[in-house]
């Protein structure tokens, strides 16, 4: 195989794993979920699927990829995607992308955009925008430090274990 059909190969996969999540995002609303689809795939394969379910499970982190990188890891018994490609059907929002992040995804790909969704009623650019604004303490939510001299103490024991796992 030449490295341009090689190109073409990643291209037709990545479409056909773009299609499915489009769908997984589109049969979520028929099935009371909200309209954001996601898999985790790892070489050719789909390792896991999953859709919104914040509404039908009472969960606000239950968003497409979140969920799609829950089942992932579950499938892979492991908490680390490294070697894994995320595709979803809308731009992560801040919760998952920094979500992804942590689990360590080589790569992202989205279709729609935070401005697409902003058109649906969600708070994705919302919650972005935020993030740019600063102080955090003067958000409509604040976020504030309650500064104790205890407060490294859980940092302390964690530095301390010999047999920690780093993540
Ligand atoms: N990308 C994305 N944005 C959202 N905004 C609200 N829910 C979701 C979700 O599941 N995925």
């Amino acid at each position: 195989m030449t490295a341009y059909t090689e190109e073409i190969r990643i291209q037709e996969l990545q479409r056909a794993w773009m299609d499915e999540a489009i769908n997984l995002a589109t049969n979520s609303v028929a099935n009371g979920g909200g309209p954001f689809g996601a898999l985790v795939a790892k070489g050719s394969e789909i390792v896991a699927v999953g859709n919104n379910q914040v509404t039908a499970t009472l969960d606000p982190t239950a968003h497409a990829e979140v969920s799609a990188m829950r089942a992932a890891c579950k499938e892979l018994g492991t908490f680390s995607l490294e070697g894994c490609v995320l595709i979803t059907s809308c731009e992560p929002c801040p919760m998952c992308l920094t979500s992804a992040l942590w689990a360590r995804v080589d790569r992202i790909l989205y279709c729609a955009d935070r401005h697409d969704a902003a058109v649906a009623g969600f708070d994705d650019l919302k919650f972005y925008e935020l993030f740019e604004k600063k102080p955090a303490s003067l958000w409509p939510t604040p976020v504030e430090q309650l500064e104790l001299p205890t407060r490294t103490a859980p940092f302390n024991a964690w530095l301390a274990k010999s047999d920690r796992v780093d993540y």
